[in-house]
């Protein structure tokens, strides 16, 4: 709020309007029960939500997080942020977010599947291409967008680009698994660029292991740097040398397995990696924070550790994973910080280029939507740079982003009358 205050008094037919009333007040939230079966016969019951934030600038849009900490109040941010994370991406899309506190880990594959009938048997009545269009998020990846479409379409009898990250068989977007990650990347190096600085020969820790992290770490990789760190729940792994992400993907994305898995892969004697149970990554001296794990993942302390290691740059792929006093931190040591709402804001962009793909029944190459994803980063770094620059606040990303992804809204929320 602070920082979107010079806007205001730029704009005072923001507050004669009451934009700001209306804009921290979801347009509709719906919670509702999801009972299901478990692999025993035992009846299980979570809590299904969707967020519906904002549709101001277009259908809403955003992700579905299966994970134990889901709660409304944990919809309510994910949702209110991803009504400006949209904004910022340019295209027609606007704030949502749902999920439940159904935790994925350690279920079989029917148990998932039987779950997310039972939560998309709620949900549809709610959900359309023109209307709210659920992702993945945290828990909800390739498998569960599938379940999830299968059973939209077997409900409604309608083939659709209801959900976006579906299976490149039924109509998914080339790109779309690797956007986030990728996107980080993207707008990484056009900050480094715009410092005479790359990501070649730089030393990465990316905190999580991931969709956001696996892909981050490859294209990091790919562009010239070494990840160093990496972690889950359980704790991290860390190697000077550099991780090896094919690993990582075989632990994460097939044996659905823990980080600390990865040691299994080398003998003793070639061993260079440590796990470190329980540790807290930030204590890995790097040159490049890429925090891709949850919000409040990256505490105070742990950003004076990170400005103590040297480190002068910090990109969110994660949504809100620097605390308030992180961030403070960051900005008094004048460290280089891209919150996620713009650095992360390739996954959605993507999706939206998967709702473009569906509506004209084509299918993009996987160049094709990766030079768009890569033209829509470059163009959010310049916009939140140039915002920042205008508002009096030059080299302030979290007050640009935030400053330009709230007139978009606010001007289609003015021009909407009072509704
Ligand atoms: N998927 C997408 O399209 C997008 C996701 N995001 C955001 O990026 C972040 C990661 O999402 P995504 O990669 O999809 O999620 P995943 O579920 O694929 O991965 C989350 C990763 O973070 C780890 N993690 C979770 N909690 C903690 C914790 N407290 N400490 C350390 N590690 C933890 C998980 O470990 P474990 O397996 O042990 O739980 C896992 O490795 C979230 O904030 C999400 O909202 C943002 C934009 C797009
Ligand atoms: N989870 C996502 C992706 C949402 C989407 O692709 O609609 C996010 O932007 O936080």
């Amino acid at each position: 709020m602070e920082s979107i205050e010079p806007v205001f008094e730029k704009h005072p037919e923001y507050e004669k309007n009451a934009i700001l009333e209306r804009f921290v007040e979801p347009e509709r939230v719906i919670m509702f029960r999801v009972p299901w079966v478990d692999d025993d016969g035992n009846i299980q019951v979570n809590r299904g939500f969707r967020v519906q934030f904002n549709s101001a600038v277009g259908p809403y849009k955003g992700g579905l997080r299966f994970h134990p900490t889901v709660n409304l109040s944990i919809m309510k941010f994910l949702g209110f942020e991803q009504i400006l994370k949209n904004s910022l991406t340019g295209m027609s899309i606007g704030g949502a977010k749902g999920g439940s506190d159904f935790d994925p880990k350690g279920k079989s594959d029917g148990e998932v599947m039987r779950f997310c009938q039972n939560f998309m048997g709620e949900l549809y009545k709610y959900i359309g291409p023109d209307t709210d269009v659920p992702a993945g998020d945290m828990g909800v990846g390739g498998r569960e967008v599938g379940y999830l479409f299968g059973q939209y379409k077997k409900i409604s009898n309608i083939h659709v680009a209801v959900l976006t990250g579906a299976g490149l068989e039924f109509g998914g977007s080339l790109v779309r698994k690797e956007a986030t990650g990728y996107g980080l990347i993207y707008i990484a190096e056009e900050a480094l660029k715009h410092r005479n600085d790359s990501l070649k020969g730089k030393s990465v820790v990316i905190s999580g292991s991931g969709n956001v992290a696996i892909y981050a770490a490859e294209k990091a990789i790919m562009l010239g740097a070494k990840v160093i760190a990496m972690c889950d729940s359980s704790g991290y792994i860390h190697d000077e040398n550099g991780l090896s992400i094919p690993f990582i993907k075989e632990i994460k994305e097939i044996t659905r397995g823990r980080i600390s898995e990865y040691l299994d892969y080398f003998k003793e004697e070639e061993l260079t990696t440590e796990f470190v149970k329980g540790g807290i990554i930030w204590n890995v001296k790097c040159d490049i924070a890429l925090p891709c794990a949850t919000q409040n993942e990256l505490s105070e302390e742990s950003a004076r550790i990170i400005v103590s290691n040297g480190t002068k740059y910090v990109f969110e792929g994660a949504n809100m994973p620097s605390t308030i006093g992180a961030i403070n931190v960051f900005s008094k040591n004048k460290i280089v910080f891209i919150p996620g709402k713009a650095a992360n804001a390739g996954g959605v962009a993507t999706s939206a280029l998967e709702m473009a793909q569906r509506s004209s029944r084509q299918s993009w190459t996987f160049e094709e939507v990766d030079s768009r994803l890569k033209r829509i980063m470059i163009s959010i770094y310049r916009n939140i740079d140039n915002a920042a620059k205008e508002y009096g606040c030059e080299g302030n990303y979290l007050a640009g982003a935030n400053i330009t992804g709230f007139i978009k809204v606010a001007n289609a929320m003015l021009a909407q009358g009072v509704v």
